[in-house]
């Protein structure tokens, strides 16, 4: 097996998404699409940003094996379909994905020579804050994500194998294909 995953973790708002869907789009990595008991965002799709489903149906995959890891974030349960990444490695994709720090523990101890950390930070406090209004926030998820931001960024720097401060997005992406090609040996 010589496909590789690499896990995009970081505050809320820092641009993990933003940067993987990039690739996803430019066709250089491969999108897993997670679970969620949240709701859709306005522009978000079911099928193609996650996989929506109530939590009784998030309850019902995990016990049946469907999902490696879950973890509840935000006051909402996330999940990785086993299936989906394993066939990938398999297929020898270059995976991206966007995960909790606890998500990312799990998937770096099952395949730790085949996975690679990456924080995505902001480049100040100010800057996400005003990114996570930029994206329409509600006032509740605001006071359940911002008070944890700090946490967040000091976890995730101490966990990565990479670090990349997101302030001039296109930098952002080049520093993310530059990580990729390094660990893959794939010029991207
Ligand atoms: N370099 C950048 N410059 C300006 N805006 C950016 C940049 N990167 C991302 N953004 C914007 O910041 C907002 C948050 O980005 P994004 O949703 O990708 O964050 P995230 O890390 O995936 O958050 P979450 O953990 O909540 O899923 C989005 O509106 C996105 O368009
Ligand atoms: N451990 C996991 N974390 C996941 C998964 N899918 C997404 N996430 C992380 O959740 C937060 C919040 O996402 P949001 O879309 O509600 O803003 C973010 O850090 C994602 O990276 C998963 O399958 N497992």
């Amino acid at each position: 097996m010589k496909g590789h995953i690499f896990i995009l973790i970081g505050p809320s708002g820092a641009g993990k998404t933003t940067l993987a869907n990039t690739l996803h789009q430019e066709g250089l990595a491969h999108r897993i699409v997670t679970w969620t008991t949240r709701s859709p965002r306005p522009g978000e799709a079911p099928g193609r940003d996650y996989i929506f489903v109530t939590p009784g149906q998030f309850d019902a995959a995990f016990h049946q094996g469907d999902l490696l890891e879950r973890e509840y974030l935000y006051g909402t349960w996330y999940g990785t379909p086993i299936q989906a990444l394993s066939d990938a490695l398999h297929q020898n994709h270059i995976v991206l994905i966007s995960m909790g720090l606890q998500g990312a523990r799990t998937i770096k101890q099952r395949w730790p020579s085949q996975s690679t950390i990456v924080a995505v930070l902001p480049p100040n406090p100010e800057t996400l804050y005003q990114r996570l209004l930029n994206r329409g926030i509600s006032d509740h998820d605001l006071a359940v994500r911002w008070p944890v931001m700090q946490q967040e960024v000091n976890e995730a720097q101490q966990l990565a194998d990479y670090l990349i401060i997101n302030d001039a997005l296109p930098r952002a992406i080049a520093e993310l294909k530059h990580i990729i090609s390094q660990q893959t040996s794939k010029i991207l």
